[in-house]
């Protein structure tokens, strides 16, 4: 009887699914989830077993198959869960399973090249005088026994000794030589040996340290944990919510439910939004757990993830802290993943496969019963809609520990303080306090959140933002063609010169950079030392750490900086943060950007006051009564979540329904617009097909990108909008189907994402 392979192979086009099935010769012991080498195309490539059968699929039955070349490892490397997530991965992020196995299992990249070693024993001038040999033979193993470091790459010695790949499996038969394969990774991945050891990466105070503290838990704490270990030992998958406002302690709650689940004999994975910005994180796990934490980043080398891999693997690390992809970890004993910092955007991969590593954390509890845990001080309005609709366990946490308290927020109205002559960008009210904690030796933190593309236009007499007539949202001036734009519709008009509500002249571009307030800073007060924190001064990770560090130690007395500063960070000497511009993120076309502003407010007020010394947040906004601000200033979650929620009902957006976006990207934008339409129009004629009730579905755009340039490629997107995931997915599958039918679609990238953010 014949038993076959299914193999995925590892071919440059990851668009398309590669899986073909091979005859596993007897000789070889294959599983699923090894790595084997496969002839395709007369080409010997590497490919992954995804599945072994004894039966063909029927379009096959009758083919004479090829067999299996070679087996790489000699175990398997994914287990059998990995795939199955990869499977369903695939499936719901609308990919093809080669991108969605790249991503399980990132080693997949990178090539095996298959050298020629000579055998040991016979590594010596000896070999010369084997006379005996086959001519063909001698000849090769004078070239090995020549060659350097007595190995040579498989073509480069076929080439080189002139011999038929016969004679060298005569050799290998006879044990003068053997193959190996070695692992080539990918050019610009990072080579072993150039990037800084896992040890020295991290402080050397982070070493296991038998004298880390913990603290005996407050009641609130205890409740959480006893409540999450009660779920763990129900053995039903569960996701609950930890809402623990700002200094809560929930970095408390997941060390000590961690220790409890590894003395329980099980795994646990922390995911942080990035891994650059919580080295404060992972310092305090390695701190408690030792040599059983491993901490995955991006600056690891391949050498450096296969060891990682295999160790998770073999059961030798039992804590894997990291960012989202470390959510594919293969530990055994899997209990627990955590999710701290949940609504953060940084947890959606914003590439193919569109992910969320909530959604495939859950996946992955839900198969081995453990427990998601996500825990925030602003949770995602999804995942606190779940928790009171029931759909989630919810746990709260609503003091900050010890004496400290939330701080007491100043919302300052910028448009005052332009009528009362204050042109510079710090109100009168931040700059007093600002003088006060530079005299008294406390620290304060600027924030400013400035990205770079998308500019609103807003009035500095009376705060009017222009937004479009029919989606509510702050149109985007675009320099090129000079028109404002909306990123849903498309509504176009021209930036007015004079305020449509007051008639002001003070109406313009909104957009200030760090530096800007860094120099206007100095200006204010010459001599103060100051740090600065924003994508300009991290291009290295070690600089961003740096950063910190420097003002941990109290080395400036101000640090001006990006909505990377509002992670989690706890400095006990910050007594003041200042909010340059709430409305920055206020204005962003986008549904969320509400959301996110309450978010981002509560995060950074957050990070003043966390010590014995009280603190003070100061919000300069032009929109001083808007809800989102309003409520931040109160620390009201609950107050905003009912009013949010309200609205996205209304106007029928997640979590009341699901988008699909798609977007095309092509270098002419006649083409790219001409197919956005073209598409537009297939989706339509899908709306008959379907029997969708009223207002079941709506189709959102085409319109240009948020972005609608990039890398030169000109982007357009349409959205469906839709109650039901499922149906949603399938009229979007066969209106692209529709669509790829047409001539307008060749060459057009397509570019799909379910529920972006
Ligand atoms: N039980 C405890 N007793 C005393 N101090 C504690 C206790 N738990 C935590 N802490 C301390 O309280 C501070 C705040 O805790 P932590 O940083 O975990 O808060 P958090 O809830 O994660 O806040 P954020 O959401 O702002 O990041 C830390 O300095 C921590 O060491
Ligand atoms: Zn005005
Ligand atoms: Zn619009």
């Amino acid at each position: 009887m014949f038993r076959y392979a299914e193999v995925l192979v590892d071919v440059a086009n990851r668009r398309l699914d590669q899986s073909f099935h091979y005859l596993i010769p007897e000789s070889l012991i294959i599983k699923k989830g090894m790595r084997v080498l496969v002839s395709l195309q007369n080409r010997k490539v590497q490919g992954l077993v995804v599945d072994v059968t004894d039966n063909l699929p029927e379009e096959l039955e009758g083919c004479t198959l090829k067999p299996v070349l070679e087996i790489v490892d000699k175990d398997s490397l994914v287990p059998q869960e990995l795939i199955e997530l990869a499977h369903w991965l695939a499936q719901t992020t609308i990919c093809s399973l080669a991108q969605s196995l790249h991503t399980v299992w990132p080693l997949f990249k990178g090539k095996i090249e298959v050298w020629i070693v000579l055998e040991s024993s016979l590594a010596d001038p000896d070999v010369l005088t084997l006379e005996w040999l086959d001519p063909e033979a001698f000849r090769g193993l004078k070239v090995l026994s020549r060659a350097r470091e007595k190995a040579i790459s498989f073509k480069v010695f076929l080439k080189r000794a002139n011999i038929a790949e016969s004679t060298l499996d005569k050799l290998i038969s006879q044990g003068w030589v053997r193959k190996e394969f070695r692992f080539k990774a990918p050019k610009g991945s990072s080579l072993p040996g150039e990037t800084p050891d896992l040890k020295q990466e991290s402080n050397p105070r982070d070493c296991l340290d038998s004298g880390a503290k913990t603290y005996e838990l407050t009641k609130e704490q205890a409740v959480a944990v006893g409540s999450v270990l009660t779920a763990l030992k129900e053995g039903s998958p569960q996701t609950i919510l930890l809402h623990g406002v700002t200094g809560s302690g929930k970095t408390e709650v997941y060390r000590e439910l961690i220790a409890r689940v590894l003395e329980q004999g099980g795994d646990a994975i922390l995911l942080v939004p990035e891994i650059s910005l919580t080295s404060q994180v992972a310092g305090f796990f390695e701190k408690h757990f030792g040599e059983k934490v491993i901490v995955l980043h991006s600056g690891l080398g391949q050498r450096e993830k296969m060891k990682a891999w295999l160790d998770i693997l073999a059961g030798k690390k039992k804590i894997v802290i990291g960012a989202r992809s470390a959510v594919f970890a293969p530990l055994p004993n899997l209990r627990l993943i955590i999710l701290d910092e949940e609504h953060d955007g940084a947890f959606k991969q914003d590439e193919n496969p569109k992910y969320h590593a909530r959604d495939v954390a859950r996946k992955r509890m839900e198969h081995r019963k453990g427990v998601v845990l996500l825990g925030s001080a602003t949770p995602s309005l999804e995942a606190y809609a779940a928790a009171q609709s029931g759909k989630i366990g919810l746990l709260t946490m609503t003091a900050r520990i010890g004496k400290s308290m939330l701080p007491p927020v100043e919302i300052v109205d910028m448009r005052d303080e332009l009528r009362q002559g204050n042109r510079s960008i710090f109100s009168s009210s931040l700059q007093e306090k600002l003088k006060d904690r530079l005299d008294k030796g406390e620290q304060t933190m600027l924030f400013l959140n400035r990205r770079g593309y998308s500019t609103f236009v807003v009035c500095r007499e009376c705060g009017y933002v222009v937004s479009c007539p029919n989606c509510e949202i702050a149109l985007t001036y675009h320099t090129q063609g000079q028109a404002m734009r909306c990123h849903y519709c498309d509504y176009q008009e021209q930036p007015p010169h004079t305020c449509p509500q007051c008639g002001s002249r003070y109406i313009r571009f909104f957009g200030q950079g760090t530096q800007r307030v860094e120099e206007e800073l100095q200006g204010l007060f010459p001599e103060i030392p100051t740090l600065r924190l924003d994508f300009d001064t991290t291009r290295t990770k070690e600089a961003h750490h740096i950063i910190l560090e420097r003002f941990r130690r109290q080395e400036a007395a101000v640090l001006v900086g990006t909505q990377m500063m509002a992670k989690g960070l706890d400095f006990p000497n910050v007594t003041l943060v200042g909010v340059i511009a709430a409305d920055q993120t206020l204005n962003m076309p986008d549904f969320r950007a509400r959301e996110r502003t309450f978010q981002l407010l509560t995060q950074v007020a957050g990070r003043a006051g966390r010590s014995d010394k009280p603190g003070e947040v100061v919000i300069q906004t032009y929109s001083p009564y808007d809800s989102a601000v309003v409520k931040a200033a109160h620390h009201d979650f609950q107050g905003f979540f009912w009013e949010e929620i309200r609205y996205r009902k209304e106007r029928k957006y997640p979590p009341y329904t699901h988008i699909i976006r798609v977007l095309l990207l092509h270098e002419r934008e006649d083409r790219v617009i001409k197919g956005a339409h073209d598409l537009g129009e297939c989706l339509q004629q899908g709306m008959g097909d379907h029997e969708f009730g009223n207002n079941e579905l709506d189709i959102l755009g085409p319109a240009p990108a948020v972005l609608p340039r990039l890398r030169n490629q000109w982007r357009w997107q349409i959205s469906v909008k839709g109650t039901q995931q499922d149906r949603l997915r399938t009229f979007l599958h066969q209106g692209v189907q529709r669509f790829f039918a047409r001539p307008s679609s060749n060459g057009i990238i397509l570019n799909i994402e379910v529920d972006p953010l």
